[in-house]
């Protein structure tokens, strides 16, 4: 049924903890986060190593579990998912761009973008390469649909990327350091590329350790040692 009441929030985080058992004791990452994330939003996580960023990531996008808490995603609790639900809802709602882009390297770029439709059982012969091809336009990336990612550059991969993580149009695009490999103009291209996204109705969240980018981020969260801080000062 058509979701007539939309709630302008994408994503509620509620005392989020993640504690990781090790020989060496027990590890709070994360201490109990709790936030409403907005549809329509680039919002940043913003931290220094260590801070929780990347496990938080892991939380949102359903590959590692918490210890406590809860996250919703557009109504789906995501924290009471079994592995096999995760899989399938992560496949479809969520998209996630990695700093080190982690295209398949044996695989054309349409082959790359195609594969969570294939994952996913949403290929369909006709409509997913044409569809793959849009979404490679989309990025600026059409005319080298068929290379290979070793043949071409950093920033045409994390482009490639992109739009692999855009392939079943997810509600949400979980971004993790997504310009820390880049150098700062290919960086720069990469970060308008997700404020377009975000004009046109994408929601991003995009965890980075630069301060620099907080100021363009429409929301922004800082996060030290598992804890959401006031503000730069405090970081
Ligand atoms: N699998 C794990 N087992 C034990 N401790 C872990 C594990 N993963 C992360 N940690 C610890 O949890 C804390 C948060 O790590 P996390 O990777 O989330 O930080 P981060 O903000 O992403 O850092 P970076 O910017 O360096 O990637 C760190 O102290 C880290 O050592």
């Amino acid at each position: 049924m058509e979701n007539q009441t939309q709630s302008p929030v994408l994503v509620k985080l509620r005392e989020v903890v993640k504690t990781y058992h090790t020989p060496a004791g027990d590890f709070p990452a994360l201490r109990g986060l709790s936030a409403d994330f907005e549809r329509g939003h680039l919002i940043g996580v913003i931290g220094k190593s260590g801070a929780g960023k990347s496990t938080l990531v892991n939380m949102l996008t359903g590959v590692d579990h918490l210890s406590s808490g809860e996250i919703w995603v557009d109504g789906v609790g995501v924290h009471a998912l079994n592995e096999n639900e995760l899989a399938l809802w992560r496949g479809r709602n969520v998209g996630v761009i990695y700093q080190s882009f982690q295209l398949l390297p044996n695989l054309t770029l349409l082959d790359n973008v195609m594969m969570p439709m294939d994952l996913c059982g949403l290929y369909h012969p006709q409509r997913s390469p044409q569809r793959a091809m849009e979404l490679l336009d989309l990025v600026e990336m059409a005319d080298q649909a068929f290379k290979i990612p070793s043949t071409i550059s950093g920033g045409q991969q994390q482009r490639a990327a992109i739009a692999r993580a855009l392939a079943n149009d997810p509600q949400l695009i979980v971004a993790d350091e997504p310009t820390g490999s880049l150098d700062s103009a290919t960086a720069e291209t990469i970060f308008l590329l997700f404020e377009r996204l975000v004009a046109q109705g994408k929601t991003i969240v995009m965890v980075t350790h630069d301060h620099s980018l907080a100021r363009r981020m429409t929301r922004i969260y800082h996060i030290a040692d598992g804890l959401w801080i006031d503000d730069e000062k405090d970081y």
